[in-house]
This record gives C-alpha cells, structure tokens and sequence, in this order.
C-alpha cells in the first residue's frame, strides 16, 4: 500500500524490520517500518538519537552490519525487492550524501579521480565524457572554478565546499534517488542554509527524488514535503510535512513539536527515555511515556492508521489524547 502519495513510488519500505544478536540479546532495532519516497518529491525521516535512523539507510544502501537480520519486510526501489534480488543492486541508481564532508572524501586522491574512479564503475560513457558531466555538476553546485577543482585535494575546499562536492559526486551517475544522512550537521548555520537550499533546486530541476534523514524539524521543513516520524524504530506518523508539523496527531510527535517547534528532535525534559533496542516495550514502543496511554496499548503494537490528506498514525488514541 502507498500511503504517501498518487503513482508508483521509486522507494517503498514495507513492513521493515531489522534485527541485530548483541551480547545483551537480539537488538529489535526497526520494526514493522512502512513508508514510500513519491518519484520526484522528498520525504524527510525524523527522529531521536537511536530511533534507527541509520539503521535504515544501511538497509536501504545495502550495507547492513554483520550480524544484522531481516525477519520481515521489504525495500522495493524501482519495484524491486534490494534486500533479496541481487541483480537489483542499487548502486549508481542511488546517490548518497553522507554526514560529515570532513570523513567522506579520500584526503590523498584528487577531487576529479576520486569521482571518475566511481563514475568508471557505474556510470556508462568514457572518461572525458565523464570529465565534462563533473564540471558540469561542480557548476551546478556553485563551486568556484569548476574545471579548476578536478585537480585539487580535499583540504584545499572548506567545509561547505567539500559537502558541495560530495553533493556533485551523489548526482554523478544519474541517480533515481538521492538519499542524505544529516548531510548539514557539521556545517555553520548560514553554510547549511545555503546548502539545503542548493540540495532542494537541483533535485527539483533533475526530477529526483530524495530521502532525507534529520534530527531537525527545521531542516526538515526546508527541504521535504513529505515526512515519517520514527519512534524507537517504529514509524509513529506519516504526512505531508506542513500538515504534520502544523497538527501533529501522535502523542509522541505533538510532545516533540511542543518541545521543539523549529529545532532539534529530543524528548528532554520529558520523563522516560527512548529505550534500549535490546529492551524494547510490547504493544507501543512509545506508551511507557505517552500520557494519553491505556492498559491495552501494552498489547499489540499499533499499525499505522490512514487518516485523510495522505496522513496515517500509528496510534487508536490519538483524536482522544488530542482532547486530553
Ligand atoms: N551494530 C549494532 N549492534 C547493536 N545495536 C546496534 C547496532 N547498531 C545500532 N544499534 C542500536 O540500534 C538503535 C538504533 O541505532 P541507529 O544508529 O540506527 O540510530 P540513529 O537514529 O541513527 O541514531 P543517531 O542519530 O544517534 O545516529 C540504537 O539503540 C543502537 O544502540
């Protein structure tokens, strides 16, 4: 089922679950996962340290850690199961932003021959043809001296510079999805500003379509209209972002908004704390702190609910603890 919007999205994440041994037992990590990226629009995933956020990209990317298991679930891209159809390999067809620019890019290779050695491996076309499309992306990034920068180091770009870069070599090889893990966090206020605002236009002009993983609602807020709220690995609420934010209906996502309207996603302050995934509560991972919660929602985890607008909740209560 699509639940957050008309066509065939280009990701869907069904039913996930992700399980990891541990010494301390199996970490339930994401459980029962539901949401889908629309072709050409940008779904934000939000949530607390430990929600499983990067757990879920590793699913999606196909480089879960060793030990990892999935007992349930799929990630269909372009409608075909990653986890399971090898020859649906993602690679080339999924750009990737990582977090920090300052670990991301090899310090003792050149900018231009790291990024033509992975356009060698996924992109078709031959070397020069490859040159050309990465000045042509250093352009479109607004990097200063585009045909320059090929040949220069990582220490010779700054900071907001080198995540421009690593946004230039993620369009490379002409990507169906992009996919951002916090991709502003080690950037200045102003720098990050600039660089969601560059992320947005370029995946708008070449029909991407984009995931994005924050701890900011307003990061959030600026660069997707769509959003899934995760909760100790499950999803809470799914919905257009402005609906969402402006009318949180999960107990959980209306306590963070209250919080924290327009900033980071934490729940301090709050009594409880997101529990460890080795010790995750039955039935709503979330009940242990919800004050709207009830005897029975320690049973049975409560399935995503569709409410109208493209909207669903993960919570039966949630009109009546709106009340409360
Ligand atoms: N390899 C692992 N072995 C055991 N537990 C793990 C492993 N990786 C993650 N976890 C646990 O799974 C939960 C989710 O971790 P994950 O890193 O996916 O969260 P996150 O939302 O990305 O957090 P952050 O924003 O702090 O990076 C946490 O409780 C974490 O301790």
């Amino acid at each position: 089922m699509s639940i957050m919007g008309e066509g065939r999205p280009v990701l869907s994440v069904e039913n996930l679950a992700v399980h990891i041994r541990t010494d301390a037992g199996v970490a339930r990590i994401l459980d029962d996962v539901t949401f889908a990226v629309p072709r050409g629009g940008a779904l934000g995933v939000v949530g607390e340290s430990g929600c499983g956020k990067s757990t879920l990209l590793r699913a999606i990317l196909g480089i879960l850690p060793r030990g990892a298991t999935v007992p349930k679930g799929a990630v269909l891209f372009e409608d075909r199961d990653i986890l399971t159809d090898r020859a649906a390999s993602a690679r080339g067809r999924i750009g990737f932003i990582p977090q920090d620019p300052y670990l991301s890019l090899n310090p003792v290779f050149r900018a231009g021959d790291q990024f033509l050695e992975i356009m060698r491996r996924h992109a078709p076309g031959s070397r020069r043809d490859h040159r050309d499309t990465l000045v042509e992306l250093f352009r479109a990034v607004q990097l200063p001296d585009p045909g320059g920068a090929l040949a220069k180091y990582p220490h010779q770009f700054s900071g907001g510079q080198r995540q421009r870069l690593l946004i230039a070599a993620a369009l490379a090889c002409e990507p169906a999805l992009v996919v951002a893990d916090e991709p502003t966090t080690a950037l200045d206020v102003t720098t990050q500003r600039e660089i969601l605002g560059l992320l947005r236009q370029l995946t708008t002009e070449r029909g991407l379509s984009l995931l994005f993983v924050t701890h900011d609602f307003g990061v959030l807020a600026a660069v997707c209209d769509q959003v899934a709220v995760l909760y100790a690995g499950r999803v809470a609420e799914t919905g257009p972002t402005r609906a969402v934010l402006d009318d949180p209906q999960h107990p959980y996502a209306r306590m963070l908004l209250a919080c924290h309207p327009d900033r980071a996603v934490d729940l301090l302050g709050i009594p409880g704390t997101v529990p460890a995934a080795t010790a995750q509560p039955p039935g709503c991972r979330f009940h242990p702190r919800c004050p709207a919660s009830r005897a029975d929602c320690a049973g049975v985890p409560p399935p995503l609910l569709p409410l109208a607008a493209g909207r669903a909740v993960a919570c039966p209560y949630h009109a009546e603890a709106m009340l409360g």
